[in-house]
């Protein structure tokens, strides 16, 4: 759906252009869900702000379905940015205005319903985020949740092609950002709408996204689906931003054998049910002591991780890792 081509730009800073996205190269497809991570100052939202030409690039293509959106005019820009939805962190909403009245904006300025059939909009809207009894109140009485249902029922006013979401939970508690990040996969599932955001936190696109790019200066160092780079970082950024989430099992730091060997295992899909490690152990004749392990999910995929200590730093280890990748399963020495 979406084709990012060479895609630069800069901001003046101080009378010098600061180089905010370098070469940026990206394909979204239709119905997916894109998660763009990195540190902070590492391009995200620039990025993401120019798929709705909030920001404007220097150069390069954004194409979607085939037709490049930096180069429409004003009147093709407009109709463009009526089919694209954006939720922000900071719900945006206009505080004088009650919850439908924030909803009803976006349709009015559209122009395209009657007054009836916006209020029956506003209605469906209210319903799918749970907000039917807040009709009428105003931002203030709202919970940080709350405003931000109001937010992605505003962004979905207009029936978007697809979704926009900065870092749509950072400002909201661990109970209430899981509530969002349900409802986002329930509105990408039932309306098939591509959605791409920015998020610092690994929780975030852990649950949501099908893949993931990661930003590092203005450029992408690492892409792929989110199982992958997760639980097999390549680059050091991605290394990084993985590591401080404790996604990844690490070996406990008071751990003593001093004549073991540790390997990380991660098992993904079908091979996290299988009985692999006693087939190993009994094929190779080795004993393992299972110091750390953990199960969890990444969007759809099962995954397990386990640390094993194997008696014996040089054969046996060399071994057990051989045998164990020639089963497809991920093996780390760990030192
Ligand atoms: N309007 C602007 N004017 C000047 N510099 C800007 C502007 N917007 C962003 N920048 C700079 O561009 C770089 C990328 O910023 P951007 O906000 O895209 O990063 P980010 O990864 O989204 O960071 P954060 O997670 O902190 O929001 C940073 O160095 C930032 O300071």
């Amino acid at each position: 759906m979406i084709r990012i081509e060479h895609l630069n730009k800069t901001y003046p800073v101080a009378g010098r252009p600061l180089l905010a996205l370098d070469d940026i190269n990206l394909d979204i497809g239709q119905g997916e869900i894109y998660g763009l991570i990195g540190r902070s100052g590492a391009g995200k939202s620039s990025l993401l702000r120019t798929l709705n030409l909030l920001e404007r690039p220097d150069s390069g293509r954004i194409l979607v379905d085939g037709e490049d959106i930096t180069r429409l005019d004003a009147a093709g820009l407009r109709r463009y940015r009526r089919q694209v939805g954006m939720v922000f962190q900071h719900f945006n909403l206009l505080g004088s205005q009650t919850v439908a009245a924030n909803i009803r904006l976006p349709l009015e300025l559209a122009g395209e319903l009657d007054r009836a059939a916006i209020d029956r909009r506003i209605d469906e809207l209210l319903d799918w985020v749970g907000l039917t009894e807040r009709r009428d109140h105003y931002p203030a009485q709202l919970s940080g949740g709350q405003k931000q249902r109001v937010g992605i029922a505003r962004a979905l006013a207009n029936r978007p092609r697809l979704l926009l979401c900065d870092e749509a939970t950072s400002a909201l508690d661990p109970q209430t950002t899981r509530s969002i990040l349900t409802l986002l996969l329930e509105i990408n599932r039932r309306l098939g709408l591509t959605v791409v955001l920015v998020s610092h936190e690994i929780q975030v696109v852990q649950t949501l996204c099908d893949r993931i790019a990661v930003l590092e200066a203005g450029r992408v160092v690492e892409q792929g689906r989110t199982a992958d780079l997760l639980l097999k970082p390549a680059h050091a950024a991605t290394r990084s931003l993985v590591a401080e989430s404790g996604l990844i099992a690490e070996p406990p730091p008071d751990l003593a054998l001093p004549s073991a060997g540790l390997l990380r295992l991660t098992f993904t899909g079908a091979h996290t049910y299988q009985p692999l490690l006693a087939s190993v152990a009994r094929t190779l004749d080795i004993a393992f002591n299972i110091v750390q392990g953990q199960v969890g999910r990444i969007k759809d995929t099962p995954y397990g991780q386990l640390i094993v200590a194997v008696e014996g730093h040089g054969t046996a280890l060399g071994a057990a890792r051989r045998a164990f990748q020639s089963q497809g399963i991920h093996c780390e020495e760990l030192a």
